[in-house]
């Protein structure tokens, strides 16, 4: 049984004092938790969400890293700083760091390596933009993203790690993909991973829907058989907001 993973990426928001404030109201929200809550602040702030949250069932992610432990990468940050601030979990390969950071398939690769190898938990995005949906090539891309960013893992591994399919056009835009297409989708990736790692990685993969998830669409969208959970982008920045999506997953 996969328990559902709900991850906020607060993106480039919340100064310290803001990423506390929302951690805090996060963190005093009661209730039992049938899914996982990763918060993945800015870099500046993973130390300070971290000491609030130490002792709730809340995680903490990133939301990049650098693939090597030490060494002369100007403004990089290693899987063992992210150990060291509290981090449990890391995205790789989201949309906006292949679009204008210029990361592909192979790089994803790297660090999705070098995050297991330093016990952190990768959550790997893929996704096709509007151009590749409309030509109809939404599998060949998540089929090909899926295969590069996890390629020479082992079936354990991939079993372990998080895979969160954003369909690009559907980021920040409050265009969500239905819950059939996006059931669609993600359970032609378990195939891929099926296919690659065998059917028990398949099975035991999570796999997350993000774009303009919000309380009005998490409920749905989550019940659907192949969707593990989402990652958030907007709504998670305000607690009441977030904390509605959560409350889907009950
Ligand atoms: O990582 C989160 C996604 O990019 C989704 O962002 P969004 O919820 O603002 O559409």
């Amino acid at each position: 049984m996969r328990r559902p993973i709900i991850a906020g990426n607060w993106k480039m928001h919340k100064t310290i004092a803001e990423a506390v404030q929302l951690a805090e109201a996060l963190k005093g929200q009661p209730g039992e938790l049938r899914a996982e809550i990763v918060l993945c602040p800015p870099f500046t702030a993973l130390a300070a969400v971290a000491a609030i949250i130490k002792d709730s069932p809340i995680a903490l992610g990133a939301q990049n890293m650098h693939w090597e432990e030490q060494g002369a990468f100007t403004g990089e940050i290693s899987p063992n700083m992210l150990k060291d601030a509290g981090c449990a979990y890391v995205i790789l390969g989201h949309s906006e760091r292949r679009q204008y950071f210029g990361e592909t398939d192979e790089l994803v690769n790297r660090k999705a390596k070098a995050a297991l190898a330093h016990d952190l938990t990768p959550i790997v995005c893929v996704g096709e933009t509007l151009v590749q949906r409309e030509a109809g090539e939404t599998e060949a891309i998540v089929a090909t993203q899926t295969r590069g960013a996890l390629a020479g893992l082992t079936p354990e591994a991939v079993a372990s790690l998080v895979i969160a399919y954003e369909p690009v056009w559907a980021i920040g835009t409050g265009k969500t993909a239905s819950d059939d297409d996006a059931q669609q989708v993600i359970a032609f990736i378990r195939a891929t991973v099926a296919a690659e790692f065998g059917n028990a990685a398949a099975a035991a993969v999570r796999i997350q829907y993000g774009g303009s998830v919000k309380a009005a669409n998490a409920a749905s969208l989550l019940s659907r058989p192949d969707i593990d959970g989402a990652l958030v982008g907007g709504a998670s920045l305000k607690a009441a907001d977030f904390q509605g999506i959560i409350d889907g997953a009950r």
